[in-house]
């Protein structure tokens, strides 16, 4: 099954694949952990693709002869290097799975041990081939000895390596009577596996999560508590693992298990504390370490650390309850966080482990509600009046997936339809949440509800809820000119804002993988609560190929006139914007000196175009760069003054819209004033502006504030210091 994101096509079984393998140790350079590996591949087995295959052919070559110098160690594989004539003698030393590829262990004579991964081998079986050999039955059995010629050795996914061989040409089943390497030695048939006892496990795991190999460490903890299911040391150490790599509700589950046998364990306290910190129950979070702060009272090696927590958690839940963020260290703790470092081959890094991801509460204003809206499906609705910049919403991101994390640069959706896959194996507790966006699948409800009962993870249905529910990482409002920055994440109750291409209500921002809703104007009780996803500074084609790709046949205001105008009006309007934009705007920018003849030429082309809408002229926007062009032939004609007051009206006509384009019309506004020395003039609108930029990060400031401007100064400081350099350059004149 394929998954369509716009222009990249996804194999659903390769996203699912990678999203296991990311499940399992990675180690490119370390030889590998046998038995590890041997658990983690019978982990695979549960995820076993549930079709019947057939094997299209197996190349078993009875009078084999190879060259036995040419054979290869799987130590001495070279990551994307295919060694030329040399071939590679295996044995199979698990079971084969089927996923996207048939994914089995293979051990060499030297007891290097490798995952194999065969691809084209398998067609899905038809009624009439019920004869063929299946998957499903004993294939190539553990023992099998294979020879692979042309032998890959890739990294599949992350760090995590294989050996892949693409055409089963290439394999040779190995006749157990053959004597070709009879004087093969195989070193494992000397190993004596040893069984480890609880301990040791306890040790190897505590190694691994030393090493930060939290996947291993979990493994061997819970290999400890298989044997030993209460002991709790295993269960907190293991808690731990869990946290460290984001899996909150099983570090939940382990806690809760040790405090069951050892309610004074003051470790499980405290990382119970840490679990229901990431999973968002910020008030039990708080309960918890309050509680256990005032148990550890004096104890000098843990206060300070619970004490720190425990304020933590006080935070979130006063973020949580109140709505009241300090942007100002938000914004600090995004541009920390959002540091970049380059590793020695030049991969970019960030300089935290986790990049821009940030440690605060979500928020859900009580005054909104999800409700049907007819033609939309669910939407969010105003419960009562909301006055404008009201903070509706703060949502931290299930999971976003940075420009530099991803494999490729440009895929950026798929990695992250690979990590929700991988956090849904990993957590099933999320599918609920997941499976109850929109899919545009059409799966019944009951189907559904089936398989999240089921723990299921139908990467169907989180490659379709990504398409539809994705939002593209942008930070307009905190100017960080990062590319790196850009990225896609899924935000669970923010998936339920539907769009429009104009007069949306709401107004949103991301800092990280935290995003922040605000109303944008007075919104009325019952009124739907809208957002942009593509907005009308792209063309109507683009716009609507992109909303037709997600099931929107828009009907907004905009869409509504552009789809209404006969064809010889889109004609005419694209030839005026075509004159403007091949022979004014060129003219216009170089001269010093502006052709007075072109005060008419423009106001011609201005009036047209603003003819061809009139009956709605505020959805005139495309003539708001010639009007600017406009007041700036004015003003190289010296008739500044007219200039500011063509601005002026471009402002007023356009204010609504909230398209960068009019915040350039105010900085034209505050220049000419300024060069025309009216000053107090530039004060006011240098103002507006600064409203323009802060309110919708920061909220409305009364409108009796005094210390309104010194706040906002506060806030662009962080975001747009040049602000602050003219404010300064203002408060001299
Ligand atoms: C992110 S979801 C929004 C929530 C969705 N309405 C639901 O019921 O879960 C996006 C989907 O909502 C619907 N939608 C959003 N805006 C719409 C609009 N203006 N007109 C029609 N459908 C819209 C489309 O089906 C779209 O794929």
């Amino acid at each position: 099954m394929k998954l369509r994101f716009l222009n990249d096509t996804v194999k659903a079984k390769e996203i699912v694949q990678n999203a296991i393998l990311r499940m399992t140790i990675d180690n490119v350079s370390q030889r590998k952990d046998r038995e590890l590996l041997i658990k983690e591949h019978k982990r695979l087995e549960n995820l076993f693709d549930e079709n019947k295959y057939f094997i299209n052919s197996i190349n078993k070559q009875e009078n084999l002869t190879l060259n036995i110098q040419l054979r290869i160690s799987i130590s001495n594989l070279q990551v994307d290097n295919v060694p030329v004539e040399r071939f590679l003698l295996c044995r199979v030393i698990s079971s084969f799975v089927k996923i996207n590829a048939l994914l089995t262990l293979v051990e060499d004579p030297e007891g290097n041990v490798e995952r194999l991964a065969l691809y084209n081998w398998t067609n899905v079986l038809k009624e009439d081939q019920s004869n063929c050999k299946s998957t499903d039955q004993l294939f190539l059995p553990i023992g099998t000895l294979l020879v692979i010629k042309n032998i890959s050795y890739k990294v599949a996914t992350y760090n995590i390596t294989m050996i892949r061989s693409d055409s089963p040409d290439d394999v040779i089943v190995i006749n157990h009577n053959n004597k070709l390497f009879n004087d093969i030695k195989w070193s494992s048939n000397q190993l004596n596996e040893k069984i480890k006892n609880v301990d040791e496990f306890r040790r190897c795991g505590n190694y691994y999560f030393a090493s930060n190999n939290y996947i291993a460490a979990i493994d061997e903890y819970s290999n400890g508590i298989k044997l030993e299911p209460q002991n709790v040391t295993l269960l907190v150490n293991r808690a731990e693992a869990y946290l460290r790599s984001y899996q909150f509700h099983n570090a939940l589950i382990d806690v809760e298990i040790a405090l069951k046998y050892d309610p004074n364990h003051l470790k499980a306290a405290y990382r119970m504390g840490k679990a229901l910190c990431g999973l968002k129950h910020y008030k039990e979070a708080t309960n918890t370490l309050q509680s256990l702060y005032q148990r550890i009272k004096g104890n000098t090696s843990i206060e300070k650390t619970t004490e720190q927590l425990m304020k933590h958690a006080e935070m979130l839940t006063f973020e949580n309850i109140n709505g009241q963020y300090d942007y100002l260290r938000i914004i600090d703790e995004f541009c920390e966080r959002a540091k970049i470092k380059k590793d020695s081959k030049g991969n970019i890094n960030w300089m935290h482990e986790a990049g821009p991801r940030l440690d605060h509460a979500d928020f859900l204003n009580n005054d909104i509600e999800i409700g049907l809206v007819e033609g939309k499906g669910r939407g969010w609705i105003a419960k009562c009046d909301i006055p404008e910049y009201t903070l509706l919403m703060v949502s931290k991101a299930l999971k976003v997936v940075f420009k530099n994390e991803s494999v490729t640069p440009y895929s950026c959706v798929k990695e992250l339809v690979t990590c929700l896959t991988q956090q849904l194996l990993t957590e099933p507790y999320y599918c609920q949440e997941v499976y109850q966006l929109y899919d545009g699948l059409n799966i019944n409800i009951n189907e559904k509800i089936e398989k999240i009962n089921k723990n299921l993870v139908d990467v169907n249905i989180i490659g379709n809820v990504t398409k539809h529910n994705v939002f593209g990482l942008n930070y307009e409002e905190v100017n960080l000119d990062t590319p790196e920055l850009t990225g896609a994440g899924l935000w669970i109750l923010p998936s339920f804002f539907n769009h429009a291409c104009i007069d949306e209500n709401v107004h949103h921002f991301f800092l990280g993988d935290l995003v922040f809703f605000r109303s944008n104007r007075p919104i009325s009780k019952g009124e739907e609560l809208i957002i942009n996803y593509r907005n009308v500074s792209y063309s109507y084609e683009e716009r609507s190929r992109y909303l037709k790709y997600i099931n929107i046949d828009c009907q907004c205001r905009m869409c509504k006139l552009e789809r209404s105008e006969s064809q010889k009006v889109k004609l005419r309007i694209a030839q005026l914007l075509n004159i403007f934009n091949t022979s004014i705007e060129p003219k216009l920018s170089k001269l010093r000196k502006v052709d007075p003849s072109l005060i008419k030429e423009l106001e011609d082309i201005i009036a047209e175009l603003h003819n061809l809408r009139k009956e709605h002229p505020d959805l005139g926007f495309n003539t708001i760069e010639l009007r600017r062009f406009l007041a700036h032939t004015y003003h190289k004609n010296g008739k500044p003054n007219k200039a500011l007051s063509i601005l002026k009206e471009t402002y007023d006509l356009y204010k609504t819209i909230h398209l960068t384009r009019t915040f350039i019309v105010i900085i034209d506004i505050i220049s000419l004033s300024w060069e025309l020395k009216l000053f107090n003039e530039a004060k006011k609108w240098f103002d507006v502006i600064l409203k323009v930029f802060t309110e919708p990060i920061i909220g409305k400031f009364k409108d009796n504030d005094p210390e309104w401007r010194k706040k906002a100064l506060r806030l662009t400081e962080k975001i747009l210091p040049a602000m602050n350099s003219f404010a300064k350059i203002l408060e001299k004149v």
